[in-house]
């Protein structure tokens, strides 16, 4: 094996590996070869597939030693938000696959139960490990055919509410389990507060640590090597009063820190604590995001993800295009809002780069929150900040925002406070998959009375609402917009705010309107055209608001028309189920008006490219076609 992470012509070893077991007849100068060769071909993986490269580099040593010491699949490991799992899904059994990364049909870039027995907890959001660990070692208690639970966390994760939650029962439970604390000092971005600063302390001063370990009586948990050191800490420290680390103060032993890539210190440590743990285990590793791959480990975020690159150079192969990312212009609509009204302050929860919030903040730095990992915070502190009179931009993944969904409704929306929510990656987002699709923030957002919800159908609409959004102060309010590159449309100069409720007219036409909510109004169009071809032209309208609904727009597309289709980019329970609840209500299906609201079916669908995904969701151009026709009666030959 040469020294060269890219030279993908050697590994012997990894080819013998089928499965973990095959780990526990190597030598430990084997397993460090073994690891060099994982390295390797997770970076050639990548380069191939594109997706998340830091975070696994940065266990591929701590992979190996999991897995040459416990027994997976009867021990669980559980890897918390997933990311970092690429190398453990090389070791089992999954390398032959390892290429299809993130593509239809292929590996999830998650742990997912359904993929492998060794993936048994699924994963994307993050801070569920240790809750799950705590399930599966309290499961065993009750006699469940499992072995230990090993949660990995990264030290980003460690910042999510939950993680604490979970410390804070298993520590009081009291059971043998394992917690590893993979710290690499880095979030996305750059972690911030108090529990990242602890952590740095705690390895800057870790002589100070070990004598800390001694005096709460973890010597015995390690290795022989490292027990002297530790018991001559322990008389140093006769007589001194000690606090120990927050973790030792929630229950658990602390052990560490220890150099993560070092498997010199992993395997011994990890031998001794699987042959002598009683109680739960906090084993602190330090790691390098991206190690062993230069352009990873230079990259400002450890390379924590790509595009398909160029495995000599890095360089990542992007698809070129001229449109702006909706992002980006939420990110100038909003800096340009905020010259013009200092109270706008921006909220991201550990998504700088992705929410755009870091170009607002590189703007303005002190109007700019990032609280880390914390949906549910970011919410509550968003009202906090709405109360006090500011005007806050809480800028969430679609997603992520499902975590703070009771501080939406106690917190923000019963004291009508005026939040506005920024809700990126609206919609199916594509190789991330069903863990991060966009799908239900249209119905959880639109069923709470008070709350005002917008969609942009493209990017302009974006600008404007945004500029919506500054100027509403009657409560809150939310925008949605997908993942990605916009539509290339015609930008304004500047916002205009947009008459609350009201929708526009984008086409006239007969016998059918199709409204759309979002950026589905481009394949409607597109079906527009196909069906203007058969002689048919369907009236085309954009709602723009879910809530409140246009109902002057609507009373007006049922009386004209034979037929109403809604469309959207969510879920069932959103903008089509209110307008049917408001036709409902109306009487208007007493006289056999034809509705159809076209949703994301009930079902998660699979990682795949967006446009796949609408595909399957029976969401694209010629699905819409279809659907008109169909309402119609008009036959059509199937489609090969
Ligand atoms: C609830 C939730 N919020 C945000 C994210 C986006 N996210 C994915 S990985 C990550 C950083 C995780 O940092 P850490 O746990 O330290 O792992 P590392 O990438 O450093 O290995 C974030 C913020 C997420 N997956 N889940
Ligand atoms: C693992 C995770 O949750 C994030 O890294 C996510 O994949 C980011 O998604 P975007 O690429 O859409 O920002
Ligand atoms: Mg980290």
């Amino acid at each position: 094996m040469s020294d060269n992470p890219n030279d993908q012509t050697a590994t012997p070893l990894l080819d013998k590996v089928r499965l973990p077991s095959d780990l526990k007849g190597l030598s430990d100068a084997e397993l460090k070869t073994l690891a060099n060769e994982l390295r390797a071909e997770t970076i050639s993986a990548v380069s191939q597939t594109g997706g998340h490269l830091g975070a696994g580099l940065g266990v591929v040593e701590l992979t190996v030693a999991l897995h040459a010491v416990f027994d997976a699949p009867r021990d669980k490991i559980v890897w918390d938000v997933g990311h970092q799992c690429y190398p453990h899904k090389i070791l089992t059994g999954r390398r032959d696959r390892i290429r299809t990364l993130r593509t239809k049909g292929g590996l999830s870039g998650f742990t997912k139960r359904s993929e492998s027995p060794y993936d048994p907890f699924g994963a994307g959001h993050s801070s569920t490990s240790i809750s799950a660990a705590t399930g599966f070692t309290m499961g065993r208690e009750l006699g469940a055919e499992t072995g230990d639970a090993i949660a990995v966390i990264g030290d980003g994760a460690m910042s999510g509410g939950m993680a604490f939650e979970a410390m804070n029962h298993a520590g009081h439970l009291g059971k043998r389990m394992f917690v590893v604390l993979n710290d690499n000092e880095m979030s996305i971005a750059p972690p911030v507060g108090a529990l990242s600063s602890y952590l740095t302390r705690l390895y800057s001063e870790a002589p100070l640590q070990d004598l800390k370990s001694a005096a709460k009586g973890a010597v015995g948990l390690l290795p022989v090597p490292f027990q002297l050191g530790a018991r001559r800490a322990k008389e140093m420290l006769k007589g001194i009063a000690m606090g120990g680390t927050l973790f030792e103060e929630l229950g658990f032993s602390y052990v560490g820190p220890v150099d993560g890539h070092d498997l010199d210190q992993l395997l011994p440590l990890l031998r001794t604590l699987k042959a002598r743990a009683t109680g739960p285990v906090l084993i602190h590793t330090l790691t390098k995001k991206g190690k062993g791959y230069a352009p990873a480990e230079s990259r400002p975020d450890g390379g924590h993800a790509t595009a398909k690159f160029d495995l000599n150079t890095g360089e990542q192969k992007k698809s070129p295009s001229n449109a702006p990312s909706y992002t980006k212009v939420f990110a100038e609509s909003l800096i340009k809002e905020a010259a013009k009204d200092e109270k706008i302050v921006g909220i991201t929860a550990a998504m700088p780069d992705g929410t755009g919030l870091k170009q607002f903040a590189g703007v303005y730095p002190r109007r700019c929150f990032d609280v880390g990992i914390a949906e549910q915070h970011a919410v509550t502190f968003s009202a906090g900040l709405a109360a006090s009179g500011m005007k806050p931009f809480c800028a969430i993944y679609s997603t992520f925002l499902q975590r703070g969904y009771d501080q939406i409704v106690h917190d923000i929306a019963i004291q009508r406070l005026p939040v506005r929510f920024a809700i990126d990656r609206a919609g199916l987002v594509g190789a991330d998959g069903a863990t991060h699709a966009g799908s239900f923030d249209v119905g959880f957002m639109s069923s709470l009375p008070g709350m005002v919800v917008m969609a942009a159908a493209d990017e302009a609409e974006l600008v404007h609402m945004v500029a919506t959004a500054a100027a509403y102060d009657d409560g809150p309010i939310a925008f949605r917009y997908p993942r990605g590159e916009g539509m290339g449309v015609d930008m304004p100069e500047e916002g205009v705010p947009l008459k609350i409720g009201k929708g526009r007219m984008i086409a006239e036409g007969a016998r059918v309107a199709i409204l759309s909510y979002g950026t589905r109004l481009a394949e409607v169009l597109k079906a527009r055209e196909a069906l203007q071809a058969r002689g048919l032209a369907p009236t085309i309208a954009d709602a723009r608001f879910a809530k409140p609904l246009d109902t002057d727009l609507i009373d007006r597309l049922v009386a004209e028309h034979e037929a109403l289709i809604c469309i959207e980019e969510g879920a069932v329970g959103g903008f089509g189920s209110h307008v049917a609840q408001y036709l409902s209500d109306q009487g208007v299906f007493d006289h056999g008006f034809k509705f159809r609201s076209m949703v994301l079916p009930d079902t998660f669908i699979d990682h795949a490219s967006p446009e796949d995904m609408y595909h399957s969701a029976g969401m694209d151009a010629p699905q819409i076609e279809a659907k008109v026709l169909e309402l119609l009666g008009v036959a059509v030959a199937k489609r090969a």
